[in-house]
């Protein structure tokens, strides 16, 4: 009978180690570019890569050479092309690993209850003001962001630095506002800017009512750490849209659910 002898193979605890980290950074490149032009960019380099190795081990000198050459200058190519993602990425490892440390903190001393009261006194204006909006039937978008990048946002948005409170966002939305059109973004537990022109998703499944102010809403977590909170103007009706996707007609309880996991 065959044995096979594995003993040549070692691995170790670091080994394993470096295989998830590998992992977990893929699925992080993963997760930000998911939905964006990024991704078919991504795909269309591991296409060129794979077809390098191809035609290397084939030993056809001419397309080696011309892959080759183009291989060379990959790197340079990813970070130009990349260039968003790879800062976003950056900024994400940053603020995680500084946000992940706070509340380890703060739950080792106050409990795990006093950090769920505290986010529900975060999330309350927010409630409050879509319930109003909703009954007035005032169209509002308001876009959570993990990561408040200012660049991404400075040209497109009339910069503010506001506590959150539900008159405030009232107000921005309210018809005759002059920052009613567009979305209002939300980071650090403040409102940072207004009447943000955000990029459109480019989905072509979604519901027939969906126009302008949801296809923002959607479009802006495809692209970015964020979560978007959608009152239709015309339905009153809620949306709530994370990482691309969509759920419709949320309730308020639902609303707090989502906000409580995600804000
Ligand atoms: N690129 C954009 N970024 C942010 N907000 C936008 C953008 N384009 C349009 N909007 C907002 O959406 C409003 C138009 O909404 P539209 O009626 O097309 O959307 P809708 O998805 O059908 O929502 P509603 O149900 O409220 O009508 C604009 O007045 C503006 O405030």
């Amino acid at each position: 009978m065959h044995s096979f002898d594995f003993s040549f193979v070692k691995v170790t605890v670091f080994d394993v180690l470096d295989v998830l980290l590998v992992a977990f950074i893929i699925y992080q490149l993963y997760n930000l570019i998911r939905g964006t032009i990024a991704a078919n960019i991504f795909i269309g380099l591991a296409l060129v890569c794979a077809l390098y190795f191809v035609v290397r081990a084939l030993d056809m000198k001419l397309l080696t050479g011309i892959l080759g050459n183009f291989m060379n200058v990959g790197i340079i190519a990813i970070v130009v092309v990349f260039q968003q993602e790879i800062r976003r990425f950056l900024l994400l490892v940053g603020k995680n690993a500084s946000l992940q440390r706070n509340r380890a903190w703060w739950q080792y001393f106050f409990g795990k209850n006093t950090v769920e009261k505290n986010n529900y006194i975060r999330i309350k204006p927010i409630i409050d003001a879509c319930k109003s909006m909703k009954q007035s039937r005032t169209g509002a978008l308001i876009v959570i962001v993990k990561i408040y990048d200012e660049q991404f946002y400075q040209n497109s948005c009339e910069m503010m630095d506001a506590r959150i409170s539900k008159r405030l966002l009232e107000s921005i939305f309210q018809k005759h506002s002059p920052l009613h059109d567009g979305a209002v973004i939300i980071s650090e537990n403040k409102i940072k800017s207004a009447s943000c022109i955000l990029p459109l998703t480019e989905k072509s499944d979604l519901p027939a009512q969906f126009g302008l102010r949801h296809r923002a809403g959607i479009g802006v977590t495809e692209a970015n750490e964020a979560t978007a909170i959608i009152v239709s103007e015309e339905t009153g009706e809620i949306s709530y849209a994370k990482q691309g996707r969509v759920k419709m007609n949320i309730s308020f309880a639902e609303l707090e659910k989502l906000l409580n996991k995600d804000f």
